[in-house]
């Protein structure tokens, strides 16, 4: 990433973040690239998103970036990795945002009924299992509301959506099933849907109504 601005988006940056970036960062745990997440934090703000849905918390660090720019904004994630989960709840517990985030353990497939009966959700981030993008908007975008966002990270799959046949053979199935959703998302009629080259891939959709 371009150093200048980097820097500067670190200004305001709380410690806990820093912590969990480099926790991130010497286990191996993937978080969301900073280019995705300034694109994700600038359409929650215009979207005016105060309730989101995540899907694949990891250690917790999106969910925290997501609430803690100033917004009010409240999140709901679910982590089906016991450790990961256990990580998350660690670095929660210690921010002062923690009353901002709703942290689930479990397959967000067995939240669906707890999350039917809550309030519809403005906006719904998927960063998980990337077999299962289409199954996860098919889900839970009936809970978010006719206007709302639902942004999906990884649809580039390191370049292997647009070539399988380029990708090691264990995963090709894989991209083949990425690339199959990235046409799905782009001509659903609920949606209407964009696709963005930062960091790994991003897709945005605007729901328009209730097709699904
Ligand atoms: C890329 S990481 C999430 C990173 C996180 N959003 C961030 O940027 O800080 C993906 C996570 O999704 C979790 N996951 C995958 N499929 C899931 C599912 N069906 N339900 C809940 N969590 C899932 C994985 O265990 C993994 O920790």
């Amino acid at each position: 990433m371009n150093v200048y601005l980097e820097t500067l988006r670190k200004q305001n940056d709380l410690p806990e973040l820093t912590e969990m970036r480099l926790f991130a960062e010497k286990e191996n745990v993937p978080i969301l690239e900073e280019e995705s997440m300034q694109l994700l934090l600038q359409i929650l703000a215009l979207t005016n998103a105060k309730r989101v849905l995540e899907i694949g918390s990891a250690i917790g660090y999106s969910a925290l970036r997501l609430v803690s720019g100033g917004f009010e904004r409240k999140v709901t994630t679910v982590e089906r990795d016991w450790k990961r989960y256990d990580q998350a709840r660690f670095f929660l517990a210690h921010s002062s945002y923690r009353q901002s985030i709703t942290l689930l353990h479990g397959d967000a497939f067995d939240y669906v009924e707890a999350i039917a009966k809550g309030p519809s959700f403005d906006a719904l981030f998927i960063d998980a299992a990337k077999g299962y993008n289409q199954s996860f908007i098919e889900t839970f975008a009936p809970y978010v509301k006719t206007g709302g966002v639902i942004v999906v990270d990884n649809v580039l799959f390191k370049g292997w959506a647009a070539d399988p046949a380029g990708a090691p053979k264990r995963l090709q199935k894989l991209a083949r099933n990425v690339h199959a959703f990235n046409e799905w998302f782009q001509n659903h009629p609920a949606f209407v849907t964009w696709f963005h080259a930062v960091g790994d891939g991003l897709a945005v959709g605007i729901k328009r109504e209730n097709l699904l």
